[in-house]
Formats: structure tokens, C-alpha cells, sequence
């Protein structure tokens, strides 16, 4: 307690979280709210403004692992995601990132060669990584083959090469451990291939499997697991759409549906950030007036 009779713990608490509130704002952040340890909330006002942010803590992020481990290892999503990073291929990140140390690798992917329209690789090829340079080698894409298990044997056989050569760590947990995931939502909740009542939501033990009966087409696909997934260091869940604005709520509010929704089984081993635009927060309770425009950079 201190002489007014405030406990100081609280005082000290309110105080650090003002500074938070006012480093984030100088950082150009709308808003901060801290849902549950090591989730932020983000909210922009639009998905222009979700795009010049997520593109900043990409970069940021970029640059703080290389400095640290030597490498960046990113893991994309399909999906609207790819649109929303394209101010990370534009002036000043373009040129300012270290690109030759990113690995790159998929979070889901469907079961078409890499050249279909509804690959989930051609898409970030088109939109991302042909923008960039990535050497090849470091791309690791999810090769269609033959069978959807085959396929998912494959990758997770290559994903365990990568932890033998020590190109990706392995988390404490078991699995291997990227840098930074960056997931969408689907209108039902889905994140990855991951859907709602789909038995691959309780996968424990494999790093990568496969769905034959998608509700989402194509109805074959792969995926990366739960435990993969959440032994991530960084997650950004990037989401810019009313349909959204349910499972974002469901989520972030921990309200509790059944089945569960995937989005809200999603936990990072360091930190969480929800980058939502008006429309996809907008079944949140209110937050603070949003602003205008790109935040400050
Ligand atoms: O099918 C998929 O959907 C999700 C969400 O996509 P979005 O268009 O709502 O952003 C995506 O994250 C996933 O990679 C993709 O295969």
C-alpha cells in the first residue's frame, strides 16, 4: 500500500501499462488490449491500415531474429493474407530487409500442383515471393505428389530433416519451433486446414496431416497441427473482413461454442497479435474511436 492506501502493485501495473499504451501509439498501433498473457488485440480502421502495420511488425520481427538466431523462418497462410502484405514488398522494407536470410514455409496447403490457381503456393509466389528476393533454396513448399497422407508424410519427413540439420530448432515441446505464422480465418472459424469438428483439430502427436472432405474447397488438403502450430514463437492472426467478425469475437472474447472454433485454439510460444480492420473487430465490443488513415510510422 502506499500513503493514499492504493496498493502499489496496481499503481506500478497502471503505470507500466500506460507506457506500453504510449510506446505502442508512438509505434503507430491503434489500440492495445491485452486479452489474456501474450495476446494483443490490434484494431485499424481499415485493411489498408491493417496492411501498412502488419508489413512494420514483419520487418521489425525480420530483423530482431536475424539478429538473434541468424534466420527468419516465416510460414504463410492461402487466403487474403498475401494481399494484405503487400506493403512488406514496397519501398522502404523491400530494400531494407534481409531477405536472403527468410525460410519460408506453409501453414496449409491444397491438394493441386504448385502451378493450380487454387494453390495456396502459387498464390504467395505471385503475390509475395516472385516481388522479393528469397533465395529458392530457402522456400519450402508442400509438394503435391500422390495421395493427400503422402503428401503430408512428405512434408513432415522434410520439416524433420530441417530439425536434424539444425536449420529449423526444435521447441521444448517437441516440435519445430518458426520465427513468425502468419494465419487468416475462415467465415467458419477455420485457421490453416484446420476446420471445426474435423478430427485433425485433436491431432497430438504428427507435425503435419490432411483432410479429404474440406468444407472449404478443394476438399483435399494439408496442414500443419495444433502442436506445430502453437509452439510458433510469433502468430499473427490477420483478418480484414465482416464475415470474420464472429469467430474473431468468439475467440478473443473466449466465449465458449461448440464445436470449438480453431481460431480460438490458437496460442503462440511467445506472443500473439489479432491485426483486424473495423469490419472484422466489429462484432467486439466497442474499443476507442478508431483513426483515420495509415498510423504514424
Ligand atoms: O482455405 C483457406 O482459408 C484460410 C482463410 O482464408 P481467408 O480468405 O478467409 O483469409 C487461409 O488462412 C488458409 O490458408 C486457406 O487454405
Amino acid at each position: 500500500m502506499d500513503r493514499l492506501g492504493v496498493p502499489c502493485i496496481s499503481l506500478r501495473t497502471c503505470y507500466k501499462n500506460s507506457l506500453i499504451h504510449k510506446s505502442l501509439a508512438s509505434m503507430g498501433f491503434t489500440e492495445e488490449n491485452e486479452v489474456k498473457p501474450k495476446t494483443r488485440v490490434l484494431r485499424y480502421d481499415t485493411e489498408e491500415d491493417v496492411a501498412v502495420a502488419l508489413a512494420k511488425y514483419t520487418a521489425e520481427l525480420s530483423a530482431k531474429y536475424i539478429k538473434e538466431k541468424g534466420s527468419f523462418s516465416v510460414v504463410l497462410s492461402g487466403g487474403t493474407l498475401i494481399e494484405t502484405m503487400r506493403k512488406l514488398v514496397e519501398c522502404p522494407y523491400k530494400e531494407s530487409v534481409d531477405w536472403s536470410k527468410w525460410l519460408i514455409f506453409w501453414v496449409d496447403e491444397r491438394v493441386v500442383p504448385l502451378d493450380d490457381p487454387r494453390s495456396n503456393y502459387k498464390l504467395a509466389l505471385d503475390g509475395f515471393l516472385s516481388k522479393v528476393p528469397i533465395p529458392a533454396k530457402n522456400i519450402y513448399p508442400i509438394h503435391y505428389n500422390s495421395s493427400p497422407d503422402h503428401v503430408a508424410k512428405d512434408y513432415e519427413a522434410r520439416l524433420k530433416i530441417l530439425v536434424e540439420k539444425k536449420i529449423l530448432p526444435l521447441s521444448p515441446t517437441g516440435f519445430p519451433k518458426f520465427d513468425l505464422m502468419l494465419l487468416g480465418v475462415g467465415q467458419n472459424g477455420h485457421v490453416a486446414s484446420l476446420f471445426p469438428n474435423h478430427p485433425q483439430c485433436h491431432e497430438k502427436k504428427r507435425w503435419v496431416t490432411f483432410i479429404t472432405d474440406s468444407p472449404k474447397p478443394p476438399p483435399h488438403r494439408i496442414t500443419l497441427t495444433f502442436p506445430v502450430i502453437n509452439s510458433a514463437s510469433d502468430i499473427a492472426m490477420v483478418v480484414t473482413d465482416k464475415k470474420e467478425a464472429y469467430p474473431v469475437y468468439v475467440a478473443i472474447e473466449h466465449i465458449h461454442v461448440k464445436p470449438k472454433l480453431p481460431c480460438a485454439e490458437v496460442k503462440a510460444a511467445e506472443e500473439l497479435t489479432w491485426f483486424l480492420d473495423k469490419a472484422a473487430a466489429s462484432d467486439l465490443p466497442p474499443g476507442p474511436p478508431l483513426p483515420h488513415g495509415p498510423p504514424v510510422m
